[in-house]
């Protein structure tokens, strides 16, 4: 199927101030990459869904302009706008007295796309995000969970195969367990897709673990930082920023930063068919007491202590549990090394071949490499 990928957005200097007088934004600036998801972040009241809103037209800005692809749509027809991004909420907005299937099509209804074509591409958006077709799309929202009506939030706002993506506080209203499957699910589904996200949140690892970049607003819609996930955690422009993402911010550091091959340290390393004297000699001379076993065609075996039973000839294999994928995290690696009580992990790629190990301190350096280091003032 034909996918539309994501547009430029461009906010040029765009304010709202309420008939009262409120100034909601006073005057943002931002430019989001075609492709990429940006989250929108900041504590309660500083003008997220006011900026939101004001990219679909929902409210209309009082000063900027607002580029998507080029084209100011602060001068477009607002309901044809609409049509063209999706939107999604927290309170997710279903007709309650419409089945699933006819929810998801509500755009290309409008669109006036006729009910076959429509109705494949409900069923093909459903097994997207997760709903077998056949057992959902003719329940009706109230027979659905809490996030269940959320995918369906988002397979609607997919539905016409929109450019852009407006999300806010999508998955605020379930419980951690479910959001962070959620948040997973849609991460896998951005993907694919390539669209371009534009996600308010208040939680900041939310916020860390979708955005390509950050956008980090204070009152007014005052934007104190617009980076990197990691530069933001690791580097805070101003104080603000600083308490808004936390004191435990080296943590969260771990979550979002991704193993990378030339952190790796090397292990000593014999072949399945070694002799107990192989894995003292490869062991010797390291400050490891154990060497990595792997196969003929480099797959890892397992591992052997160096300390083998005295006499034996053939080795003592292990099997070898602190593993991760070399797509994982350094939390992710960290979270495997307490587990197993290891100290260390071993990366392997597809094919399950070892790529490298991570130690405790191959980690802290890969944690200070991720982001510029800021000299202090
Ligand atoms: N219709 C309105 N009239 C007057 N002021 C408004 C109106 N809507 C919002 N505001 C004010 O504009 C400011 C920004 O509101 P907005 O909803 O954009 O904040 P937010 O960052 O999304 O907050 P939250 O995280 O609590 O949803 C707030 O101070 C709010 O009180």
């Amino acid at each position: 199927m034909h996918r539309t990928e994501g547009a430029m957005i461009v906010l040029d200097g765009i304010g709202k101030q309420y008939a009262d007088g409120s100034v909601a934004v006073r005057d943002l600036s931002l430019s989001v990459p075609r492709g990429s998801l940006v989250a929108l972040v900041g504590p309660s009241g500083c003008g997220k869904s006011t900026t939101l809103k004001m990219i679909n037209r929902l409210i209309e800005p009082t000063t900027g302009r607002i580029l998507i692809d080029g084209e100011d749509v602060t001068k477009a027809d607002p309901v044809a706008l609409r049509r063209g991004i999706g939107y999604v909420i927290q309170q997710v907005g279903l007709f309650p007295h419409q089945s699933i299937r006819q929810n998801v099509t509500t755009v290309p209804s409008l669109l006036g796309w006729d009910g076959e074509r429509a109705r494949a591409r409900a069923d093909e958006l459903l097994e997207m995000v997760g709903l077998d077709p056949a057992t959902y799309a003719d329940r009706y929202p109230h027979q659905l969970s809490g996030g269940q009506r959320q995918r369906v939030g988002v397979a609607r706002a997919l539905a016409a195969d929109p450019p852009v993506l407006l999300m806010d506080e999508p998955f605020g209203a379930v419980d951690p367990i479910v959001r962070e499957r959620l948040q997973d699910e849609f991460l896998r589904l951005q993907h694919e897709l390539g669209k371009t996200v534009v996600f308010v949140t208040h939680d900041i690892d939310e916020a860390v673990r979708l955005g390509d970049r950050v956008a980090v607003l204070a009152s007014g819609g005052d934007l104190r930082q617009y980076d990197s996930p990691a530069a933001v955690l690791g580097s805070p422009a101003d104080d603000f920023v600083a308490e808004f993402v936390g004191a435990d911010r080296g943590l969260r550091r771990l979550a979002v930063t991704a193993i990378e091959v030339r952190d790796l340290e090397d292990a000593p390393v014999v072949r399945r068919d070694a002799s107990a004297d192989d894995v003292r000699q490869a062991a010797s001379g390291t400050d490891v007491p154990w060497a990595i076993v792997l196969d003929d065609d480099g797959r890892l075996a397992g591992w052997a202590p160096a300390d083998q039973p005295a006499g034996s000839s053939s080795m003592r294999v292990r099997p070898m549990e602190a593993t991760v994928h070399r797509s994982a995290t350094l939390k992710d690696a960290w979270a495997v090394m307490l587990r197993y009580d290891a100290g260390w992990v071993a990366v392997l790629d597809d094919d399950r071949r070892l790529l490298g190990v991570l130690t405790p301190e191959s980690l802290h350096a890969a944690l200070r490499r991720s982001v510029r280091i800021t000299e202090p003032a």
